[in-house]
């Protein structure tokens, strides 16, 4: 009988934690090992390192992490750069230090340049200034490329990135202020449906550019990547580039992402711009061809994917996080 491949998915109560789960548990020989943020405090050196050594973990997912929206990042710098590093040094070298074969990292779209030119290739890395809105995030999120980079060339250890473009999808974070763009318009649409209001506010001044991938779409994509052999995956990466983007090929703008909401929610009234909020990186749209080329493509359109998510909204709305 085939020995399971235990598997420890870090951030599994979040959107992208819990679409991993999802995914995986239709994989055969699959033990799946997970601790709340309350059991473990990723930040804490010491816990993790127990952590690692009480289990003997095969494979990790990085998922868990400081994440949100444009204002979030923006007002809470500190907690961004502090606590991602944090929880990616001690995972990264917990698993290293107790011989875990496998981890893949989480990175985001947003550590290429603010202007890098469009579609972001990886290549991109580390070539420009980044956005200032998500800069302490952003410089995170390269650190943990490079660990994972500097594992594998000092310990011949096999730990990849992925590069997410920005998501959406069930579990994900509908706070007002602190949540990415559809969660947070998903819930102002819905709710002023439901008081009859007249106008919702957007946002900026809707000329952004952004692509969006639904999370059951970047999970498979996460599996696809972590469960390629060794020398598909070296064949299309070096050693000192290795992330790969993970997107739809496809953007919009903020404006059209509103209108399709609006529609989607079935808000009768007018959209209005608050200007006095930031816009942004003014495009974000990622090369996926290397992707492609190791043959995975997107499949969940962006109007069915805010319909789906719309369905799990509504019968989650009294589970929200605060
Ligand atoms: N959402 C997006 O649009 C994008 C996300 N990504 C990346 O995907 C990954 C997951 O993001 P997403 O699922 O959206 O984020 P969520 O906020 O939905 O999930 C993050 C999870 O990490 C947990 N967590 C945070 N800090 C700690 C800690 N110190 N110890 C233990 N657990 C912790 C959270 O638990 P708790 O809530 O209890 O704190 C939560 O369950 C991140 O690396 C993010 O950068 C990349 C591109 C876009
Ligand atoms: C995934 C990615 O997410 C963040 O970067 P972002 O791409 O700017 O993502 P966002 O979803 O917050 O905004 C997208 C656009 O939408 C506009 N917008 C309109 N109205 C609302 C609104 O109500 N809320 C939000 N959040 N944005 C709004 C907003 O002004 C911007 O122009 C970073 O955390 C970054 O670190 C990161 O990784």
């Amino acid at each position: 009988m085939e020995q399971n491949t235990k598997i420890y998915v870090a951030g599994h109560r979040g959107m992208v934690g819990s679409a991993i789960v999802r995914r995986l548990q239709r994989e055969d020989n699959v033990e799946i090992v997970t601790r709340t943020h309350a059991e473990l405090d990723l930040t804490d050196q010491a816990a993790v390192n127990a952590f690692f050594a009480g289990e003997k973990i095969d494979q990790v997912y990085l998922a868990a992490a400081k994440v949100g929206g444009i204002h979030a990042n923006n007002t809470y710098p500190a907690e961004f750069i502090y606590q991602n590093l944090m929880i990616e040094a001690n995972v990264i070298h917990a698993a290293h230090l107790n011989d875990v074969q496998k981890l893949l990292f989480l990175g985001s779209s947003c550590i290429y340049p603010k202007l890098a030119e469009q579609p972001m290739r990886e290549e991109a890395l580390l070539t420009g200034p980044l956005e200032p809105t998500n800069e302490p995030y952003a410089v995170a999120k390269i650190a943990g490329i490079k660990l994972c980079e500097s594992y594998n060339r000092q310990y011949g250890r096999d730990y990849r990135s992925v590069m997410p473009t920005n998501l959406y999808g069930p579990n994900d974070n509908f706070h007002p202020e602190n949540s990415h763009v559809i969660p947070a318009l998903m819930r102002r649409f819905h709710e002023a449906k439901l008081r009859g209001d007249r106008q919702v506010v957007v946002w900026g001044t809707g000329t952004p550019r952004r692509e969006f991938l639904h999370v059951d779409d970047l999970a498979d994509a996460a599996v696809f990547v972590m469960n390629l052999d060794e020398e598909t995956y070296h064949a299309h990466t070096e050693p000192m580039l290795s992330h790969i983007n993970v997107g739809t090929g496809v953007d919009c703008t903020i404006r059209e992402l509103a209108e399709a909401m609006k529609e989607v929610v079935g808000f009768q009234g007018e959209i209005v711009w608050d200007a006095n909020k930031p816009d942004g990186t003014p495009r974000k749209l990622l090369d996926v061809s290397k992707l492609h080329r190791l043959g995975w493509k997107a499949t969940i359109p962006l109007k069915a994917g805010l319909k789906d998510t719309y369905e799990w909204f509504l019968k989650h709305q009294n589970e929200f996080r605060k």
